[in-house]
C-alpha cells in the first residue's frame, strides 16, 4: 500500500528533494525487495506514431506531419509508441538482447519532422548553452510535443481524464527561490514552458487547415490548457508518452528504492453485459511499480528517471536530468555542500578536505572517483599504464593505486577531490591564482577528467542515436572509435571512474555480438581464430566482473544487475554456446549473479532463459559445431589474461 502525499507534510525526510508544492508516494506498509507497490494502466497516452502507409510513402516530412494532424482514429493508434523523449527507460536500454529499441521501418521518428524555419531561427538565437546534449534535447523535446498535440487533437480525452490530468499540474514556478541551485531550477522549468509554447506555435504554422488540430488551437482557453498538458507531460511521462493518475506521482532519486516495469500485459477478465455472463478476456497495458530493497512505512518511494545513467557522476546525472525533465536534481546522493571547507582551503592545506570530506560523504561524486593526481602524477594528462588499470592482486607486488574522490559540482572548479590516503584536497587553481606547478598539474586532472566524462557521455548518446535511429554503426571505424574512447576513458580517468565502465561495457557489447555472428556462421572456426575467440570472452568476463564492483563501490539501494542483468546473460550465452562443459559451468556462474534478480524483477519468458542457461551444463555437450579437442578453455585464459587489450 502507498498513498501520495504532500511532500511537505511527510514525516520522513524526503531523499528525493525538498519539498515547494510538490507531492509523492509513500510508502503506508513494508515492503521487501521486489514486492508489488502498485501496478497502474496509463490514465492517458500521449504520443502519436505516424507509422502509417501515407506517411511512409509522403516525401515531405511536414506533409507527413500533416497526415497526422488529420489523421482520423484508424490512422494514428495512441497505443502505438513513438520514440518520445524519456528518460525513464529500462536500465539497460543499449543491452545485448535488447527488445526495447524495435522501430518500425516505416514509420515517422522525431528527426523526420522539419520544424518551420521561423522556429528553428527562434531556438538557435535562443540557444545560450554551449551543451550540445542539452541543446539536441530541447529540439527533440519540441518534436515531442507537437506529436502529443496531435494525439490529443485525434484523441480528445474525456472530461473526467483531463481532470483527473489536470491534478498532476502545479504551478510550481510560481514560488520564490533564493538559492542559486533553485534559479537553476525555475530556469529549467521556465525553458519547459518556452517549449510548450513554441510547440503550440508550431502547430498553428503546420497544421492542415481544417484538421483536428487547427480547430483545437482556434481557442485561447483551450491554448492555456494545452500549455498545461505539454508541462504534465514534460515532467511526468514515462515511455511512450504514458501518464499514471499515481505513477506519475513518483519523484527521482538518484539511490532510488523502487522501479518501474513498463508495458506490461495483464489480462482482465471482464463479464459481457450482452451474453449470459459470459466472461471476455481483455489484454491491459499496465506498468508495475516494485520494491527495489526493503522499504519501510512512512518511507517515500523513488525511482530513477535516469536509465543506466544512474550509475554515472553527478555532473552527468545533472545534465540529464535537466535536459530531459527540466529540473535541477536535490536527491541526498545530488547534495552539494553548502559549507565547502575544501573550495576556501588552500590547495595543499590537506586537513580541511580530510575533515570536510569525512563529514559531509553524501557530497562525493564517488562514480567520478580517479587515480589521486597527487599520489599518482601523471604524464601531461595520461596515467601511467599500471595505475590506469588497476589489476586487482597487484598490491601484493608493492603497488597500491590511491583514488581521489570529486565532490558534486557541475564546472571543474567546483570539483575539488580528496584522496584519504594522502589526505590530501585537489583543486583547480584558477588562472593568475598563484599556485605551485605541480598544485596546477594536479589541479589540472579535474579538468581533464570533466572534459572526458562530457565526451563521453556524448559518444554514448550518439551511439544510442545510430542504434535507435537506424544508423550504420556496425562500420569497423566506429568500433575503432568505441575502442578509442576507452582508451581516452582509461588513460584519462582510470578503472574506477564511470565512463571507462560505460565505454567498456559498449566494447564488450560490440565484441560479443561478433562472436555470436561467428560461432552461428558455418564457416569453419580454426584454432587460431577460436583462440582470439576466448580471448576477447576472457576480456569480457573481466570488464563485466569490473563493472559489477564499480556499480557496488556506488552504495546504491538497488542491485547492480539492474544495470548489468542483460550483458550477464549476453556473457553466459555466448560461454554456454561454446559448448564445452567448463564453459558452460563456467557460464552458470555468471548466471547465479543474476538469478534472484531475474525472479524478482523480469517476466517469466527472461526467467525461464536464466534457467536454461544455468542448467546448460547438466544437459551434456550439446555443442554448437566448434571443433573439439586441442583448444584452450575459458576459464585458462581467463586466469592467464592479466591485461586488456585496449586497442
Ligand atoms: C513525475 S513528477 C513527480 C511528482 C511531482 N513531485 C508532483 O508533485 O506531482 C516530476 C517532477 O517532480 C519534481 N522532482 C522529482 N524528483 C525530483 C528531484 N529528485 N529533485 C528535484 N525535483 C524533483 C520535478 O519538478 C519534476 O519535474
Amino acid at each position: 500500500m502507498a498513498e501520495v502525499r504532500s511532500l511537505s507534510n511527510s514525516i520522513v525526510a524526503s531523499d528525493s528533494f525538498q519539498p515547494h508544492d510538490q507531492y509523492g508516494l509513500f510508502a503506508t506498509t513494508a515492503y521487501r525487495e521486489g514486492d508489488v507497490i502498485l501496478v497502474e494502466s496509463p490514465l492517458l497516452v500521449l504520443s502519436a506514431s505516424a507509422s502509417t502507409s501515407a506517411s511512409a510513402t509522403h516525401a515531405d516530412n511536414n506533409a507527413s506531419i500533416m497526415i497526422a494532424v488529420t489523421a482520423t482514429s484508424d490512422t494514428l493508434s495512441s497505443s502505438e509508441s513513438v520514440p518520445v523523449p524519456s528518460c525513464r527507460s529500462q536500465f539497460a536500454s543499449t543491452s545485448l538482447s535488447s527488445t526495447t529499441t524495435t522501430k518500425a521501418k516505416d514509420s515517422l521518428t522525431l528527426k523526420d519532422l522539419v520544424l518551420p524555419p521561423s522556429v528553428q531561427n527562434q531556438l538557435h538565437s535562443k540557444s545560450n548553452s554551449k551543451d550540445a546534449i542539452i541543446d539536441e534535447s530541447r529540439i527533440n523535446k519540441l518534436r515531442g510535443m507537437i506529436l502529443v498535440l496531435a494525439t490529443y487533437a485525434v484523441h480528445p480525452p474525456s472530461e473526467e481524464t483531463l481532470s483527473n490530468l489536470m491534478q498532476l499540474y502545479h504551478p510550481s514556478m510560481s514560488c520564490t527561490n533564493t538559492t542559486n541551485e533553485k534559479q537553476h531550477d525555475r530556469a529549467d522549468e521556465e525553458d519547459a514552458i518556452e517549449l510548450a509554447k513554441l510547440a503550440l506555435k508550431c502547430c498553428e504554422l503546420m497544421s492542415a487547415p481544417k484538421s483536428a488540430l487547427s480547430n483545437l488551437l482556434q481557442n485561447d482557453t483551450t491554448k492555456d490548457q494545452l500549455i498545461k498538458v505539454l508541462l504534465i507531460y514534460s515532467c511526468n511521462a514515462f515511455e511512450g508518452g504514458r501518464i499514471y493518475h499515481r505513477l506519475s506521482r513518483v519523484n527521482h532519486s538518484c539511490n532510488p528504492n523502487a522501479v518501474v516495469l513498463e508495458g506490461c500485459n495483464s489480462v482482465s477478465n471482464t463479464t459481457s453485459s450482452s451474453s449470459n455472463n459470459d466472461t471476455e478476456t481483455k489484454q491491459q497495458d499496465v506498468s508495475i511499480l516494485k520494491a527495489a530493497c526493503d522499504i519501510a512505512p512512512g518511507e517515500e518511494i523513488t525511482i530513477s528517471y535516469l536509465g543506466k545513467y544512474l550509475f554515472a557522476g553527478y555532473s552527468t546525472r545533472q545534465r540529464i536530468l535537466r535536459a530531459n525533465k527540466h529540473f535541477v536534481c536535490g536527491c541526498s546522493r545530488c547534495s552539494i555542500a553548502v559549507d565547502d571547507n575544501v573550495m576556501n582551503g588552500i590547495n595543499g592545506d590537506r586537513s580541511d578536505g580530510q575533515i570536510s570530506a569525512a563529514n559531509n560523504s553524501s557530497v562525493d561524486d564517488v562514480a567520478s572517483s580517479i587515480p589521486c593526481p597527487a599520489c599518482h602524477p601523471r604524464s601531461g594528462r595520461y596515467l601511467d599504464e599500471d595505475i590506469m588499470l588497476d589489476e586487482d592482486g597487484d598490491e601484493d607486488n608493492g603497488f597500491k593505486v590511491c583514488y581521489a574522490i570529486p565532490r558534486n559540482g557541475l564546472m571543474p572548479t567546483e570539483r575539488s577531490m580528496h584522496c584519504t590516503s594522502c589526505k590530501g584536497t585537489i583543486r583547480v587553481i584558477p588562472d593568475g591564482d598563484g599556485g605551485s606547478m605541480r598544485n596546477k598539474k594536479e589541479g589540472n586532472a579535474i579538468k581533464y577528467m570533466c572534459m572526458a566524462e562530457e565526451k563521453v557521455h556524448e559518444r554514448l548518446e550518439s551511439i544510442g542515436k545510430m542504434n535507435g535511429g537506424g544508423g550504420d554503426n556496425d562500420t569497423e571505424s566506429e568500433q575503432d572509435m568505441d575502442r578509442q574512447f576507452l582508451q581516452m576513458a582509461t588513460s584519462i580517468c582510470g578503472s574506477r571512474h564511470w565512463t571507462t565502465h560505460f565505454m567498456n561495457l559498449h566494447v564488450m557489447e560490440e565484441s560479443l555480438a561478433t562472436i555470436h555472428t561467428t560461432m552461428m556462421s558455418n564457416a569453419k572456426k580454426d584454432a587460431e581464430m577460436m583462440e582470439d575467440i576466448y580471448v576477447e570472452i576472457a576480456e569480457a568476463a573481466d570488464g563485466l566482473d569490473k563493472a559489477y564492483k564499480f556499480a557496488s563501490s556506488l552504495g546504491l539501494k538497488l542491485h547492480p544487475a539492474h544495470w548489468l542483468f542483460d550483458y550477464t546473460i549476453a556473457l553466459a550465452q555466448t560461454l554456454v554456446g561454446l559448448g564445452d562443459e567448463k564453459s558452460q559451468k563456467y557460464g552458470s556462474t555468471w548466471i547465479e549473479k543474476v538469478e534472484t534478480y531475474a525472479e524478482r524483477f523480469e517476466n517469466e519468458r527472461m526467467q525461464e532463459v536464466v534457467i536454461a542457461l544455468r542448467d546448460a551444463w547438466k544437459k551434456g555437450d550439446e555443442g554448437d559445431g566448434t571443433e573439439k579437442g586441442g583448444k584452450r578453455e575459458i576459464e585458462d585464459v581467463n586466469d592467464d589474461t592479466k591485461r586488456r587489450k585496449l586497442g
